[in-house]
């Protein structure tokens, strides 16, 4: 798929902007705080109905503007699909194809982009926190059913976690509501570490030969799923609610006297190893850049192998990133089949034909404008 025209009303420092895209890479140049981020993250924003960078939506509106607007026409296989979406301080509206849509779980997912940004880096090395919202973000551009699944989840566990709060300050001494909140938090859970192995068993397929490609079969990359609780991927969701059962007995007193959840996924973590040790720990710069691109691409080619087709990808500030092999091997696996958008302050040093013959863009002050 790729995006053919896009639309932006009082976006970051966007006033308004109107332009056309090519199937095929896409460079955006400017100097620094032109708005070449801004570009990349509204396009992000369209498909994925979230900043990759902020999870406060109100940045995402223009300073002393009330509202936000971004509208793109997206080609895909089966015709062009128009996609609306507006900010406001009340909260988000979405449309596809001209429809609104009641959830937000069923419009994201129409319109796939895969983003490489420098924050990317802390995916390997970074907190927990980032490696859960990586899964759930990957996993719901594919999967409307997790991505409500989850949202159900985060209600759940808030309800319980309020009601943890009453239990350990006395305000309330009945287990009978944790008991029930705690039965519908564990079918949640059991569901969504089921979706989550899978989708790691896949990221994993795809990424392991793609990593040994770029360290030249000198690594082997292996990702693994770490719960909180002692589930593993060859239980059944009966197995595993029996699993997380036990587990609440036995933490029940903790959790009161704490006040809070103890386990669950969002306390669940993933960790990288290559050649059998974890990458966060033991990895180099290099290793640890090399796990972080071989993720992004194993993730193309899992939305192609899931959708039937190659979502968009944008590369924000990293090429000039990678050195000159990892550059190659980034742009000769992306050369032809999926439409890339590549911000940079300057091409030089930036060395490979698919750049050479890219459509280029100049950014300087909130404008954008095509150049070749
Ligand atoms: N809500 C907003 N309203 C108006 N301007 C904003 C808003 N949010 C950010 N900006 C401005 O947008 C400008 C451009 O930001 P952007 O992150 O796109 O820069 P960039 O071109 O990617 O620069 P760099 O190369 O340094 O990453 C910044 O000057 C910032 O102050």
């Amino acid at each position: 798929m790729h995006i053919e025209q896009l639309q932006l009303k009082n976006y970051r420092n966007y006033d308004a902007l109107e332009v056309s895209f090519e199937n095929k890479v896409n460079v955006i140049l400017g100097q620094n705080a032109q708005g070449k981020t801004n570009v990349m993250e509204s396009i992000y924003v369209l498909a994925m109905a979230k900043s990759h960078r902020t999870s406060n939506d109100k940045d995402l509106i223009r300073w002393d503007e009330e509202y936000a607007k971004i509208e793109g026409r997206v080609q895909k296989q089966h015709g062009s699909l128009p996609m609306q979406l507006i900010i406001s301080k009340k909260g988000k509206k979405a449309k596809c194809n001209h429809i609104e849509q009641q959830k937000l779980s069923q419009y994201v997912g129409n319109m796939n982009v895969v983003m490489f940004a420098p924050e990317d880096l802390h995916l390997v090395k970074g907190s927990p926190q980032v490696r859960r919202r990586f899964i759930d973000m990957e996993i719901g551009q594919v999967s409307p059913v997790y991505l409500h699944a989850i949202n159900q989840y985060q209600k759940i566990l808030q309800q319980r976690n309020h009601y943890l709060k009453l239990l350990q300050t006395k305000k309330q001494t009945d287990h009978t509501m944790l008991d029930i909140l705690t039965e519908q938090f564990i079918e949640m859970a059991a569901k969504i570490v089921l979706k989550r192995f899978d989708f790691i068993h896949l990221l994993e397929k795809w990424a392991m030969p793609i990593h040994e490609g770029i360290s030249r079969g000198l690594e082997t990359l292996k990702i693994v799923y770490k719960p909180s609780v002692e589930v593993s991927e060859e239980q059944d969701l009966s197995k595993m609610i029996s699993v997380y059962n036990e587990k609440y007995l036995k933490t029940k007193n903790r959790e009161i006297d704490r006040g809070v959840t103890m386990f669950g996924p969002h306390r669940d973590d993933l960790l990288f190893q290559v050649n059998g040790r974890d990458v966060q720990t033991f990895g180099s710069q290099g290793q640890q850049r090399t796990t972080a691109l071989s993720v992004k691409l194993a993730e193309i080619e899992l939305i192609h192998s899931e959708i039937g087709e190659y979502p968009i990808l944008l590369l924000d500030d990293v090429l000039s990133e990678l050195d000159d092999y990892r550059q190659s091997h980034l742009l000769n696996t992306i050369q032809g089949k999926v439409q890339t958008f590549v911000t940079t302050t300057s091409v030089d040093g930036i060395d490979h034909q698919t750049l050479k013959e890219a459509a280029a863009f100049q950014v300087e002050a909130g404008m954008l404008k095509k150049i070749q």
